[in-house]
């Protein structure tokens, strides 16, 4: 609803009160278009302030109204009597002015805001573009350049920005509201004409604007449709006159508002949402359990992740103990993490925030931090040999959490004294960069270890995600399966450029190959030698393309004993101009390798299309998380979903292997499964899971009803 109130007799203030972001609900909608009828009919009323309550101007259009018929007065049409009324309107922008927030404040007459304020459309990150007449009347305050960088990428403003860029008429520190009332009176009597945007002439736009916006977009969207649409809807303001302008914009909403896209990327802000609401298999759950606070924290080992995780640490204000027992790698690690704490201080115009970091190289400094982290290479007896040690070093309360991508995290916890005090946090790399944290409970985890871990994972502006403990957690256990897939087309007659063009088509930044040879492929090898799939701890016995039982391609591990190693060496899948080069060519040595490879097992090649690509990459991995679900790993298909997108690459737009799943039709996916099991029985991941089966045996419920097939989550190894 909106509230009216009148203030010093002849300011009408209307205030959105819809807890807790004042979304422009149809109740909303229908309040603010009657407030202000009332405050423009009310003789005694000279000026009009609308602001939100509770510190938040407007988060814009209520996004769960989207999945539903949309009744109650559309936003265009009380925008524009907004516009064209006689009385001056002031909008007073506390906390956001977002979406269909902005739009109702351009259509005031002047913008104030708390220098706390953010403003931005980011409809586009919904799929959408600004569809109550942002994309038409931004551009006429802004010049079209900056308005066309705001709306393609949804960006949000600083309330400083914004006034540099005229979004806003002034920045306060003082009460908004007041100072916004006192501007309204002070305004009262001056001509409006000028201030209604929708009369503004747009100064002509830079020559080949669009043409280079288009071409980047198209380049950087993988896909998403939506960006092109808010170039093209610009375009429309910065060509025609405002009322065919909003027709267009109109049109283009018309055709982005029921996609498959914007379904996606809508079920990924509210996914993203809900995994904060975790639970655990003991019934603990967000909800109940309170994280401590960590105002002193300790990273072990400065190698890649230590390294990104210190500087998250002290990003986030927390002071560290950055702990590393190799001279050599302190040295470095010292030297990199102060480099980019540097960097990242003139990027701000702010001092170096090293002073939060203490390095040392002895782990009795630890004992008076309250959460230690891990992060030292994968080896279990190593980490074992630290936590013994920290469960002896470390003060009663700290809490002991391993960076591990894939160890058991209930083996780590049994050596310590404190295994309710235990948790993974599986970072993921550079973690100063990515935003996806798996928090992994053990058997043993207490909750308030893992809100803690929760905590800390948003204080670190990361997307955290509680998750079960068994072999490579969620992310690491599904891609497993998709990378074999990949090698096994590779055998069947597909070249790593096939594979990678069809997954960068369905919108992956990178194919796997090319990914497989950014990160090295000596760390898959490690993992593989580790779980004695090659090198010393294989049955020789078995033959050369089976291991434990069943299929299994030693196409990678022939490559890293090569020396073959990716982007390092300049050689893996792909050929590259020098060690540490980015660019990555086909690589016909690796071709005539692979005719080799098939002619010594008896392979015959064969045509392998982008669909089977797709199928077979895709759906193994989307049924390995089907079991996950069925396993409680994950407690629910959005958990699943945020992982992927944030960790994985996955095209956002595609809302994630869940998502999708419910997209093709889970039939269909079950279909398709069986096909590929029966055409390859030695792979037996590839058998439906059961999930799945009870799934479409129940009529293929929409994703949001898929909890109520779920057992309860738990961990298992
Ligand atoms: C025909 C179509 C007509 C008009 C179209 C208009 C276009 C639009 O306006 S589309 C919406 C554009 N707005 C946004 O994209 C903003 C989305 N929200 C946010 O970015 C953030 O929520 C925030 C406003 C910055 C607040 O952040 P924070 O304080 O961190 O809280 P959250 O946990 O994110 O949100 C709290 C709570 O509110 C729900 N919520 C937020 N925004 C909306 C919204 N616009 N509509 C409905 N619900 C919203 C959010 O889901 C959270 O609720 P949970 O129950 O916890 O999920």
């Amino acid at each position: 609803m909106a509230k009216y109130s009148r203030l010093h007799g002849s300011v009408g203030l209307i205030s959105l009160a819809n807890p807790p972001v004042n979304a422009l609900s149809s109740v909303v909608r229908h309040a603010i278009s009657e407030k202000v009828a009332k405050a423009f009919r009310d003789p005694e009323v000279t000026c009009v302030v609308i602001c939100g309550e509770n510190g938040v101007f407007c988060g814009g259009a209520d996004i769960r109204e989207f999945a539903s018929t949309m009744r109650g007065p559309p936003l265009v049409p009380m925008i524009d009597a907004i516009e064209e009324g006689e009385k001056p309107v002031v909008a007073a922008i506390e906390g956001v002015a977002f979406g269909g927030g902005l739009e109702l404040a351009l259509g005031c007459h002047y913008r104030i805001a708390h220098y706390k304020a953010r403003v931005g459309l980011p409809e586009v990150t919904l799929g959408l573009l600004p569809a109550a007449g942002g994309t038409q009347r931004l551009p006429r305050l802004t010049g079209v350049a900056p308005a066309l960088q705001l709306i393609t990428t949804g960006r949000h403003v600083a309330a400083p920005e914004a006034l540099k860029l005229g979004i806003v008429d002034q920045v306060t520190e003082q009460n908004t509201v007041e100072v916004a009332v006192q501007f309204a009176k002070s305004v009262v009597g001056q001509a409006l004409h000028n201030r209604r945007l929708s009369l503004r002439q747009l100064s002509c736009p830079p020559d080949g604007l669009f043409e280079e916006t288009m071409a980047q977009i198209k380049q950087r969207a993988r896909g998403a449709v939506a960006p092109i649409a808010c170039v093209q809807a610009v375009k429309a303001a910065a060509t025609l006159p405002f009322k065919a302008g909003m027709d267009k914009e109109r049109d283009l909403m018309a055709t982005l508002f029921n996609s498959g896209q914007a379904k996606a990327l809508q079920y990924s802000f509210f996914a993203q949402r809900s995994v904060a609401k975790w639970n655990l298999p003991n019934g603990a759950h967000s909800g109940i359990s309170k994280a401590r606070a960590v105002h002193r924290a300790a990273v072990i080992g400065l190698g890649t992740m230590g390294r990104g995780i210190v500087v998250s640490l002290v990003r986030a204000g927390i002071s560290v103990i950055a702990m590393e027992t190799n001279e050599k790698q302190l040295h470095t690690g010292k030297k990199m993490v102060i480099a980019i704490l540097e960097k990242d201080a003139q990027k701000h115009n702010a001092a170096p925030r090293a002073d939060l970091v203490h390095f040392t190289e002895r782990l009795s400094d630890l004992s008076n931090v309250d959460l230690v982290i891990e992060a030292v290479y994968e080896d279990m007896v190593l980490k074992k040999d630290i936590f013994k040690q920290l469960s002896m070093i470390c003060k009663p309360d700290a809490f002991l959490c391993t960076n591990t991508s894939a160890l058991n995290v209930d083996e780590l916890a049994a050596v310590t004294g404190r295994p309710e005090m235990v948790v993974g946090m599986h970072f993921f790399a550079p973690a100063h960069v990515m935003k996806l944290l798996e928090v992994v409970y053990g058997q043993h985890s207490s909750p308030e270890a893992v809100a803690t871990a929760m905590q800390l994972g948003k204080r670190l502006g990361k997307v955290s995600v509680a998750v079960g403990n068994c072999p490579g957690f969620v992310g690491n256990r599904m891609m497993k399966l998709y990378v074999e897939q990949a090698h096994f087309l590779l055998e069947e007659g597909a070249t790593p450029e096939q594979v990678d063009e069809a997954l960068e088509e369905f919108g992956f930044a990178m194919g796997i190959f090319k990914v497989s040879d950014l990160s090295g492929l000596d760390v898959g090898w490690r993992v593989r030698k580790e779980a004695g799939l090659t090198g010393a701890g294989v049955d020789w016995k078995e033959p050369p393309r089976r291991r434990q039982g069943r299929r299994y391609s030693p196409l990678a591990d022939l490559l890293c004993e090569k020396g073959h190693l990716g982007q390092k060496t300049s050689r893996g899948w792909y050929l590259y101009e020098k060690p540490g080069g980015r660019d990555p060519k086909p690589d016909q040595g690796l071709h005539s390798f692979l005719v080799e490879y098939r002619s010594k097992y008896g392979l015959k090649a064969r045509r392998i299309d982008k669909d089977e690509v797709l199928e077979r990459c895709l759906f193994s991995l989307i049924n390995e998380g089907f079991c996950i679900l069925d396993d409680g790993i994950a407690s629910g298909p959005e958990d699943v979903d945020v992982i992927y997108v944030h960790g994985y690459g996955w095209p956002r737009h595609r809302g994630g292997p869940m998502f999708y799943a419910d997209m093709v039709g889970l039939s269909k996916v079950l279909e398709r499964l069986e096909f590929y099991h029966q055409a390859h029985p030695d792979v037996p991941y590839l058998k439906p899971s059961p999930l799945l089966r009870k799934l479409v045996r129940n009529g293929s419920p929409p994703i949001r009803e898929w909890r109520e097939f779920l057992k309860r989550p738990h961990s298992h190894l």
